[in-house]
């Protein structure tokens, strides 16, 4: 195979001018101004094959934002190789718009009082598609990502997870090989998440398109990623295929109950259990974290029913900053030889 993307070295340091608080200061730092450097980005290697969909993981302000934009040209780098589709980002930015695609949940490609059939047509003209592959394509993306009927409503009058669908469509109309996703299920619903997961696995799938995504949802990795790489204060620490990492740190699942009424619970992985303090008076709550290697999920929850009534009762992921955590502290699994790469 092919590798689409091959980094290497790749390296970003910011300079900023410090400003001192107050008048002087500002009078200070324009004569003598200050500079502090912030190393995004430290030198990072690797490589992405052609249909691998890598998971881009890491906590705020670790790198990624900086990473992906070098990667598609909105940044140069201060050191290092990179290489995008045999192309250098930062020189030839314009060509690489034509094979690669983004959704950055910040940043719509659609205008907001338009319908996203007018954004499609707009965006066909700025990626030069002639006519008959502009109707091609809009037909399979369509059909797709059941867009139907949503393509003539302006999209300020669609719902959340109705227009995360047409931007991820909008950013395939030019068939690209490679699409940068930047959290694509935030805020989205568990019903609506799944349904654009789904369309993501569809799309690598049928198109053999390259992924290149940013999530905090440890759904979204589990779910989508082939291999998962994790950065913090701009180094890679892991760099290891999906299934290491669930067998090894995505097996926690989080529950958390509350009671109407005074219960005792004996269970393996209670971490928490506090005196709730509701309106209706004295419930008591929990939280559970079960092993799901080692623990039956189903069961636990019976189990939980069964010591009284429960007025509410949740079950999520461990969040991803305790995994990270976790891989950070060592984890009592991994072995040192596999994966970690050392901080630089
Ligand atoms: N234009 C800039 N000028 C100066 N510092 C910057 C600039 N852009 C990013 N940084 C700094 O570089 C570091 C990495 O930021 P980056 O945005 O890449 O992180 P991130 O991993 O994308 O975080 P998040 O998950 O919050 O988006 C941070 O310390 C950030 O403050």
């Amino acid at each position: 195979m092919m590798p689409v993307v091959t980094v290497s070295g790749l390296t970003k340091r910011f300079q900023t001018k410090v400003k001192q608080p107050g008048l002087s200061g500002s009078v200070r730092s324009l004569l003598r101004p200050e500079y502090q450097t912030i190393d995004a980005v430290r030198g990072i290697s690797f490589t992405v094959e052609r249909g691998e969909i890598l998971g881009f993981i890491g906590p705020n302000g670790a790198g990624k934002s900086t990473t992906i934009k070098m990667l598609t040209g909105i940044l140069r780098p201060t050191a290092g190789q990179l290489r995008v589709l045999g192309l250098n980002p930062g020189r030839d930015r314009v060509r690489l718009a034509f094979h690669i695609g983004s959704v950055f949940g910040q940043k719509s490609q659609l205008w907001f009082h338009l319908p996203p059939a007018d954004s499609f047509q707009l965006l066909a003209g700025i990626y030069e598609i002639p006519a008959p592959d502009y109707q091609k394509r809009l037909d399979f993306l369509v059909d797709l990502f059941e867009l139907g009927e949503l393509l003539s409503i302006p999209v300020r009058r669609l719902s959340l997870g109705q227009r995360v669908r047409c931007e991820i469509a909008a950013s395939l109309l030019h068939q690209p090989e490679i699409i940068f996703l930047d959290e694509p299920t935030i805020g989205l619903d568990v019903v609506v998440k799944q349904r654009i997961r789904d369309l993501i696995v569809k799309l690598n799938r049928e198109e053999k398109t390259t992924i290149f995504l940013t999530s905090h949802d440890v759904g979204d990795i589990e779910q989508l990623c082939h291999r998962v790489m994790i950065i913090n204060h701009g180094a890679i620490v892991l760099d290891e295929p999906i299934q290491h990492l669930k067998s090894h740190y995505l097996n926690k699942k989080v529950i958390s109950v509350r009671y109407s009424q005074t219960v005792r619970i004996d269970l393996p992985g209670l971490v928490q259990w506090k005196e709730d303090g509701t309106s209706e008076g004295h419930g008591y709550a929990a939280r559970i974290e079960v092993d799901t290697l080692t623990q039956n999920l189903s069961q636990v929850i019976a189990q939980l029913l069964s010591y009284g009534e429960v007025a509410d009762i949740t079950i999520s992921d461990q969040p991803l900053e305790q995994i990270i955590a976790a891989i950070y502290t060592g984890g009592p699994e991994l072995p040192p030889e596999r994966g970690r790469v050392a901080d630089a």
